[in-house]
């Protein structure tokens, strides 16, 4: 199994190497790619690291090399946030550093499973699908937004509130990954019930809770370590999937001919093909059913500006 990393030295592709190295199943290979010159560095260091998969560095212009036989490709690559500013205005710079990569995973390993980390996710991952589309090799069950920072948020926080193991807390987040398209299905939640106070802040906090770091962060990024968990998590389903285990269930931005648009996160089984099955997000409450609605303009805005731009 070989799992490349594009964007590898950045904050979250570090960390997502770290935790790949040590994680992945014995045997794997690790790719990482990125444009900066440290990057066959960082491959040096975490090589020393005594785990069983193999681990190697490119840098330049040119992902290709770290692409050949490419099973699993994770993106991070791009610019970060910073206080003051909205996902979106990530889109002029990360757009093109987006449709420029995949042209190349479309080259090179037009089979592997995409997960895209970086923003806008949800103009992102609609640039990808075009880019694939035109070059002929798309496949919508092997492309996906990461938006598993956004459910182990929702975890995290609601163990919080509620005073329970973070283990035993289950929660899809559906939508897309920005502001008010981030809805978190928390009256799904077992165990436990909210009051109507606690689901509008625990909701708004979730949504917000990128902001949160960025600001925390003061100028000097966005998350990288929870999110490097994240995609770690992510990645490491997708693997599994590909090796056969059942029952592998991950929430994702996918084409996955959701009823509400293109793209929509929920949901979906994995298997040796990527997506095996898109599965339904069940009841929500009237308060989610209202939120996911008035999402809906703004998401379908977003994934038309990525299959406009590639357009
Ligand atoms: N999906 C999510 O939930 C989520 C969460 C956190 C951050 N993000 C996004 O992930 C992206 C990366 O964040 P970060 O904190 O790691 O940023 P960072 O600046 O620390 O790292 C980005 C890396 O991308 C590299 N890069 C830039 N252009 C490249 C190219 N053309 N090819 C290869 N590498 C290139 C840079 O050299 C840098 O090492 C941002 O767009 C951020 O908004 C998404
Ligand atoms: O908020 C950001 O800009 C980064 C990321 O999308 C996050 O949710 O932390």
């Amino acid at each position: 199994m070989k799992v490349a990393v594009l964007g590898a030295a950045g904050g979250i592709g570090q960390a997502l190497a770290l935790l790949l190295k040590t994680q992945l199943p014995a045997g794997s290979h690790l790719s990482l790619y990125d444009i900066a010159p440290v990057t066959p560095g960082v491959a040096v260091d975490l090589s020393h690291i005594p785990t069983a998969v193999e681990i190697k560095g490119f840098a330049g212009e040119d992902p290709t090399p770290a692409l050949v036989g490419a099973d699993v490709v994770l993106i991070s690559a791009g610019v970060a946030r910073k206080p003051g500013m909205d996902r979106s205005d990530l889109f002029n710079i990360n757009a093109g550093i987006v449709r420029n990569l995949i042209e190349k995973v479309a080259a090179t390993c037009p089979t592997a499973l995409v997960g895209i980390i970086t923003n806008p996710v949800n103009t992102t991952v609609a640039i990808a699908a075009e880019v694939m589309k035109k070059a002929g090799v798309y496949d919508k069950n092997r492309l996906f937004g990461i938006t598993t920072l956004d459910v182990i948020r929702s975890e995290t926080f609601i163990a919080e509130l509620k005073g329970l193991n973070v283990a035993d807390v289950k929660v899809n987040v559906i939508g897309g990954h920005s502001g008010v398209t981030i809805l978190p299905l928390l009256s799904q939640v077992e165990g436990v019930t909210f009051t109507d106070e606690e689901v509008a802040s625990l909701t708004t906090r979730i949504q917000n809770a990128g902001t949160e770091v960025v600001e925390a962060k003061a100028g000097g990024g966005s998350a990288t370590l929870s999110m490097g968990q994240a995609a770690c998590r992510f990645g490491l389903s997708l693997v599994r999937g590909l090796q056969g285990e059942a029952n592998i269930v991950e929430c994702a931005y996918v084409d996955g001919g959701s009823e509400h648009a293109e793209f929509f996160a929920q949901p979906v089984l994995l298997g040796k093909n990527g997506i095996e099955k898109v599965l339904p997000y069940g009841e929500v409450s009237a308060f989610e059913a209202n939120a996911r609605d008035s999402m809906l303009d703004t998401l379908k805005g977003d994934i038309k500006l990525g299959v406009d731009f590639v357009k």
